[in-house]
């Protein structure tokens, strides 16, 4: 309640106009508690029905959803904003321009006086039509003008020699001149727009009507060249463009100018990219705006990639009156940028456009952190004390959901008629995330997997219950001969630290395996049929009462997760091969693996139920450290998806991916960190439960090391409450998550063979490794 009153109060005071908040205080008057600038934990004793009385308002409506929502609440507020749309933006218009441009072109020229001939200059022409600023005043006029129309002549420029030959084609014919140029920025260049247009269009009028300048990056320096001598800002080499500059040559003025800008940049910045041919950042409206002024050109438009100028004597005259407010802020409105904002916990977040404008990908926020997932924290918070345990444990829950992958888009049945690039986008969202994580950690939180919450908290029970409450008897009726892979493995009989090659007492955890029992086709075969493919071994109801329900329960549960981890092993196979198209091949076999594995037994993945409880190895051993109760291992297939309640006793642990992995000393505490769930107290029926997914050595393998399994152990909690506390075992469920036995794998080496070899030269090889340690 806590927690949540101040949830509240914190709203309250933000959305501040509301009517919630005026109730807010007249109930505070009522109540005659104090201010609410008092701490928060005053609001605790609020009742909920406060809370529902301000549900009316839509907005309020937001609010309260983001007060009891894990997820945080982004929205848009409109902003003020200074920019007009009187003026000239009023006239936008297309003929073949982008956004308006053709409109506001003619509104210019109608209110300069008439002239019966004028002319034009476009630089980076392209084919004289596609998205042309020219098009309308040389080949079409169809936008504006009236009886005071002009016959438009024009010098035309393209670099691309396909596009070049479509101008030419479409202008020679209309007595318009057509140069195929690569311009130059450099000031002594013989190709700069200075000397093309003295060269190659010698009747060029010095103050022409209108220059377009669209050439995708250099633009500014092309306007610097063209207004060269008039420009006394401090550019570096601003002089050496007179000094170079023949003095046989004509310097140009045109009377309006439209020139393109890069739109992503912020108003305030003034971003002049290099004076470099092969450099394409493109500058900013303010620097544009700044070299403008400098020449006597005041700028009296924008559109949302070009900026309109007119020299200052005819903006005085002409256009004042139509456009007095000449600011940036009047003019512009930046639609294309992206802000960045960070979070206390060092999070970075993006606002605005969260595309590439030009390279079409979706911007990820993963990709942009400084901070690994696992150092995100506000270092200032106070160190809460044992009072605010549940607090402190509730806010670690719900970072956890926060963090979590949403897998919903690939995990749920796509509905009919929905927009498929919607979901096209939101699986590559969730993949590029999962990855990342995964890529970093070794491990990743998910959720959206479409497994209630219900079945989660049944299923962890009915584990908790067979391997702690249930008589000991009850767990040795499901012993078989291959302990290691169905049925029931006792305390101390499993030894993880030989599947890595290392030497270390057995685990002290307690074990139920389930698993595929049948091969497509061989149904009716009763023995065993592989390693990977055996009889489960059910306790029977008349050893134990509860038996019935646990076999369904749990098997409800395999059924459910096995699916969900098909779906998380899609997407991450789909990550892989949007980042990797190398992997490729090695990839194609998961995802004909998924195909094939949808409603057969064929899969071998295997669902194991752990039991830990506190023990001798509880206490510290002579060397000063707690001896695992699993040791330090990776797990051995494709990925592992678990879910485990919060018993005391134990805790599941990572190896820190950060810090250098050569050496494999396991008892430096600092090199392992905890990965913990989010309470299962806290779990509701509606909640969205939240699981570990962990990458399997196949995987690992399968992917060249591109992902990588990252070890981990359990350890012992040191248990301060009784033995009697009903929260101190632990209990897990891991599933392990396979391929069919006959599914073909190739290495990235070329290397190919079937899964259930690989499987068994992985496990040789590591048990080669504790012979050989033994005979040493
Ligand atoms: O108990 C756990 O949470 C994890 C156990 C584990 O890593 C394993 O069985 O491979
Ligand atoms: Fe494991």
């Amino acid at each position: 309640m806590i927690w949540w009153a101040s949830n509240c109060f914190c709203k309250l005071d933000y959305v501040g106009t509301h009517i919630g908040y005026v109730l807010f205080h007249a109930y505070l008057a009522r109540n005659k508690r104090p201010h609410p600038s008092s701490p928060a934990k005053e609001c605790s004793q609020l009742p909920t029905k406060f809370f529902l009385t301000i549900k009316s308002d839509p907005e309020r409506a937001t609010s309260e959803h983001a007060m009891k929502s894990s997820f945080p609440s982004v929205r848009r507020r409109t902003p003020r904003t200074l920019r007009r749309r009187d003026g000239l933006i009023a006239h936008a218009a297309n003929v073949t321009s982008q956004n308006g441009e053709d409109g506001i072109i003619a509104r210019i020229f109608d209110l300069l006086p008439h002239e019966d001939r004028r002319v034009c200059v476009d630089v980076g022409a392209w084919d004289g039509r596609h998205l042309s600023n020219t098009y309308a005043l040389l080949v079409g006029n169809s936008t504006g003008g009236d009886e005071k129309t002009a016959k438009w002549s024009g010098v035309l420029i393209e670099a691309d020699r396909q596009r070049f030959q479509e101008l030419k084609a479409l202008h020679e014919q209309l007595a318009n001149v057509c140069i195929c140029a690569n311009v130059s920025c450099q000031p002594d260049s013989p190709m700069s727009l200075t000397a093309i247009l003295n060269r190659d269009a010698p009747h060029l009028p010095e103050n022409f009507d209108f220059l377009s300048i669209d050439v995708d990056g250099i633009d500014y320096w092309l306007l610097y060249d063209i207004l060269g001598s008039h420009s006394d800002n401090d550019v570096e080499n601003a002089d050496s463009v007179h000094e170079n500059r023949e003095k046989s040559q004509r310097c140009y003025r045109p009377k309006v100018i439209c020139i393109e800008f890069n739109p992503t940049m912020p108003m305030d910045l003034i971003y002049i990219q290099p004076r470099n041919d092969l450099i394409r950042h493109g500058s900013s409206l303010s620097a544009i705006v700044e070299l403008a002024n400098s020449s006597g050109y005041v700028l009296v438009e924008t559109t949302t990639f070009n900026a309109f100028f007119v020299e200052r004597i005819i903006y005085e005259k002409f256009l004042k009156q139509h456009v007095p407010d000449t600011t940036i802020e009047a003019l512009h409105e930046i639609t294309m940028g992206t802000s960045l904002y960070q979070l206390y916990d060092g999070t970075i977040k993006l606002w605005g456009c969260k595309r590439m404008l030009w390279h079409r990908l979706p911007m990820d926020e993963e990709k942009m952190q400084v901070l690994p997932m696992q150092d995100r924290q506000f270092p200032f918070a106070p160190s809460l004390d044992g009072s605010n345990h549940v607090l402190s444990a509730y806010q670690n829950d719900q970072t956890i959901r926060q963090r979590a992958v949403d897998m919903s888009p690939y995990c749920k049945r796509p509905t009919e008629g929905g927009d498929t690039s919607v979901l096209l986008e939101s699986k590559r969202e969730c993949f590029l995330k999962l990855n990342n994580t995964l890529r970093t950690d070794g491990f990743a939180f998910v959720r959206g997997t479409g497994i209630s919450s219900k079945l989660c908290n049944d299923a962890l029970k009915a584990a908790k219950s067979f391997l702690h409450n249930a008589d000991e008897s009850v767990r040795r009726s499901c012993l078989t001969k291959d302990r290691a892979r169905r049925g029931y493995s006792p305390m101390c009989t499993e030894n993880f630290a030989s599947l890595i090659g290392q030497h270390g007492p057995n685990d002290l955890v307690k074990k139920f395996r389930v698993g595929p029992e049948k091969v497509r086709g061989k149904e009716n075969q009763t023995k065993s049929l592989s390693s990977l493919h055996q009889q489960n071994s059910w306790p029977k109801e008349d050893v134990w009462r509860e038996a019935p329900h646990f076999r369904s329960v749990i098997e409800e549960y395999y059924d459910n997760l096995r699916c969900a981890a098909d779906s998380i092993l899609a997407a991450i196979c789909d990550g892989i091969i949007a980042n990797n198209a190398e992997l490729q091949k090695s990839m194609r076999v998961i995802s004909e693996a998924q195909h094939d594995q949808q409603n057969t037994e064929n899969h071998t993945s295997i669902l194991t139920l752990l039991g830990y409880q506190p023990g001798s190895r509880h206490k510290k051993g002579s060397k000063g450290y707690l001896n695992p109760l699993v040791a330090a291992h990776t797990d051995v297939g494709m990925i592992t998806v678990l879910l485990f309640d919060n018993g005391k006793c134990a805790s599941l642990q990572r190896r820190k991916t950060d810090e250098a992995t050569g050496s494999i000393e396991m008892s430096n505490d600092h090199d392992w960190m905890d990965v913990d769930l989010p309470f299962t107290n806290f779990l509701r029926d509606d909640d969205d439960p939240v699981f570990v997914v962990n990458v399997g050595d196949c995987l690992s393998e399968l992917t060249g090391g591109y992902l990588r399994s990252t070890l981990h152990r359990v350890i012992p909690r040191t248990c301060e409450t009784s033995k009697d506390d009903k929260d101190l075992v632990r209990t897990s469920l891991a599933l392990f998550v396979g391929l069919e036995e006959s599914a073909q794998l190739v290495l990235p080496s070329g290397d190919t063979l079937t899964y259930e070899e690989w499987r068994r030269q992985h496990i040789a090889r590591a048990l080669d490794v504790v012979k050989n340690t033994n005979d040493e």
